[in-house]
């Protein structure tokens, strides 16, 4: 199985989450672009302050790996109006693909209309400029009964509001691999929510991001029926792939 095509190669860290300067998190975002490109990933994941200087790397390589960027992250709870603001920006600066982080708060707090309202501006904008939009409903914060919920009303909400060809570039992603569980379970994608995902998002595709960390688990996901796997361990986890495979 080619793994590498199904990757969003993240790094997400803020200098000042991983104690480094600026120029050093280009500096990791250019190696992780180089990463992709020389393994055939399909897509590097960056924060939205380097992606025109990771788009332009990628460009002057003559690549088409992917440059996405998450918008709203990682607790989901800016204004409609400030993810719109950061979404236009990162479209500007020649993002590929946007990463929301849904505003799950909210949803917990049943302003169902707000998310709602969020999603549709959102995703308008997105595909507007022919973008993919990625929506990240953050299951650790969710139990089962409200994964299978929120996914529903998006696929809804997605039927609802855009064309049957639009849908195939409006995704339902896990995680961001950022939210803090008290109890140590997991923070990232599991295999039952990833199958509670794929059982109500209809015609939406859905990836897994958060966590997965070894070819196995990836060719797992996939299996299951994920389109995309979101993951700051590529480059090991294609490594460790058996060499039959093709790496
Ligand atoms: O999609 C993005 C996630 O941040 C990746 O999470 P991870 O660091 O657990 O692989």
């Amino acid at each position: 199985m080619n793994i590498a095509r199904y990757l969003d190669s993240t790094y997400l860290k803020t200098p000042e989450q991983s104690g480094i300067s600026h120029e050093e998190t280009l500096q990791k975002d250019k190696e992780l672009a180089q990463e992709a490109i020389d393994n055939g990933i399909f897509a590097v994941m960056i924060r939205p302050d380097y992606v025109s200087e990771i788009k332009k790397y990628i460009q002057e390589r003559n690549s088409n790996v992917a440059v996405g960027t998450v918008i709203g992250f990682h607790e989901g709870t800016y204004s409609v109006d400030d993810k719109l603001a950061e979404a236009s920006k990162a479209i500007e600066d020649g993002a590929d693909e946007l990463d929301f982080v849904i505003n799950y708060e909210a949803y917990l707090q049943g302003k169902t209309e707000l998310v709602k309202d969020e999603f549709v501006r959102c995703s308008q904008l997105g595909l507007k400029h022919n973008k993919i939009v990625k929506w990240i409903i953050e299951i650790a914060a969710l139990t089962d009964v409200q994964i299978a919920d929120l996914t529903k009303n998006i696929s809804n909400w997605a039927e609802e509001n855009f064309q049957e060809n639009d849908l195939s570039r409006i995704f339902v992603k896990s995680s961001t691999g950022f939210y803090q569980t008290h109890d140590g379970k997991p923070n990232g994608a599991t295999f039952e929510g990833i199958r509670i995902m794929l059982d109500n998002a209809g015609k939406l595709p859905v990836k897994a991001a958060g966590g997965v960390r070894t070819p196995e688990d990836a060719e797992k996901m996939i299996n299951l029926g994920v389109k995309r796997i979101g993951t700051s361990s590529a480059l090991a986890l294609l490594k460790n792939q058996s060499s039959s495979e093709g790496y």
